[in-house]
């Protein structure tokens, strides 16, 4: 699905042939400061390698319009932005951007469960915990129903129990719905657990 050949940038990653395969789940480890978030930007085609190029189905990523490509491509930062407003709201943001304004509110009510969000849709986003509003902004992504997900430490905020089972949610819809999943994460064990493929970047000195 994608493939990045001889990229350079900034002295912080040189890498030089990745593949990162279609409807698989791809964990990227590393020590912190290594370059993964720098690695799933390029993907997204916010940051641009200095060298070299990054391929997306066959195609230079620079050659897609760079709205279609992030409607086809999303990803969750890994401090996702919570906006003034309640909680439905904040979760059809994604779908706003992603020019389809119909939803199902009972697979919004089905993800909330899911994700244990026990508040009512109407109240304000802004009162969230700060792991309830990560869990938010992932059913944001969720909705959009993109063909490829980037998560940066999508479970940075939750406690291990609650982070398995947001996890396990994710990659089972990603394999349901044929999707890949690339994400980035600072358990192995999470990427052991869950991952078809590891990718392992290391800090440059
Ligand atoms: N656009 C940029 N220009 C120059 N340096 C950058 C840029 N973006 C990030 N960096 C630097 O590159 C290094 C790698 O950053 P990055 O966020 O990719 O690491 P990371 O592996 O995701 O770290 P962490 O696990 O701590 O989140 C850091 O030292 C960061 O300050």
């Amino acid at each position: 699905m994608f493939e990045i050949k001889n990229i350079k940038f900034k002295g912080i990653l040189d890498i030089e042939h990745l593949i990162i395969p279609e409807e698989k789940i791809t964990s990227i480890v590393g020590e912190s400061g290594s370059g993964k978030t720098t690695l799933l930007k390029m993907l997204n085609n916010i940051i641009s390698p200095e060298e070299g190029e990054i391929l997306y189905k066959e195609k230079n990523i620079n050659d897609f319009d760079a709205i279609e490509l992030r409607r086809k491509i999303t990803m969750l930062p890994q401090n996702p932005v919570i906006y003034k407003g309640n909680i439905l709201d904040n979760i059809l943001v994604g779908k706003k951007f992603a020019k389809s304004t119909d939803y199902d509110i009972e697979e919004i009510k089905k993800l909330m469960m899911e994700f244990s969000i026990g508040k009512d849709l109407n109240s304000p986003a802004d009162n969230l915990s700060g792991g309830e509003k990560q869990r938010l902004c992932i059913i944001r992504v969720l909705i959009m129903n993109p063909d490829v997900i980037l998560l940066d430490e999508p479970s940075s905020a939750l406690d291990e129990k609650t982070e398995d089972k947001v996890i396990s949610y994710i990659c089972n819809y990603v394999k349901q719905n044929n999707k890949t999943l690339v994400m980035v994460t600072h358990s192995s064990e999470i990427a052991k657990k869950y991952s078809d493929h590891i990718i392992e970047i290391n800090k440059r000195s």
